[in-house]
C-alpha cells in the first residue's frame, strides 16, 4: 500500500463516522501536523440545520486539543462528480494553523484528486498577522 493510499484509507474511515441525517452528505478530514501527530474530523448535523459542524472544523478542534497548532497537510474527502474543497468558513479555520507550505488534498474515495496551497485556496487572506 503507497503511502497516498494509507491517507486515503485513513480520511475514508473518518468520512464513515460522519453524522449526516439531513443532508446525506458524508465529508471527512484527517489532519496531519507538522510535529507528526494526526488528527480526524467528520461532519455532524443536527435538527437546527445550521448548526451543524464541518469535517475539518472537527479535525481542527481535534488537534488544537492534543496541543498541536501548525497543519502540515489536510486531507478533504466527499463523494461525488464535484470537487468536495472545504467551505468558505473552513477555508478561513484551517488558514489560522497554516503555513505557506500547507497542502490542502482533495480526495474522493479512490484518491486525491486536487493539491492546493493555503494561498490557492483561500488568496488574499485575513490571518494573525494582521492583527500584529
Ligand atoms: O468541505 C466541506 C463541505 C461540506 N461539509 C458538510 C457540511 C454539511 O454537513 C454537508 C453538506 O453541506 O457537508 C463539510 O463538512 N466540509
Ligand atoms: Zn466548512
Amino acid at each position: 500500500m503507497s503511502h497516498s493510499e494509507q491517507w486515503i484509507t485513513l480520511t475514508k474511515k473518518a468520512m464513515s463516522k460522519a453524522y449526516v441525517p439531513y443532508s446525506h452528505f458524508q465529508v471527512g478530514a484527517v489532519i496531519e501536523t507538522e510535529t507528526g501527530n494526526i488528527f480526524s474530523g467528520c461532519n455532524v448535523e443536527n435538527a437546527s440545520y445550521p448548526e451543524g459542524t464541518c469535517a475539518e472544523a472537527g479535525a481542527i478542534a481535534a488537534m488544537v486539543m492534543g496541543g498541536d497548532t501548525l497543519i502540515k497537510q489536510i486531507y478533504v474527502m466527499g463523494k461525488g462528480e464535484q470537487l468536495v474543497t472545504p467551505c468558505g468558513g473552513c477555508r478561513q479555520r484551517i488558514r489560522e494553523f497554516s503555513s505557506s507550505e500547507t497542502l490542502i488534498h482533495i480526495c474522493s474515495p479512490e484518491g486525491v484528486r486536487k493539491t492546493l496551497t493555503m494561498n490557492e485556496l483561500l488568496p488574499y487572506s485575513f490571518g494573525p498577522d494582521n492583527l500584529k
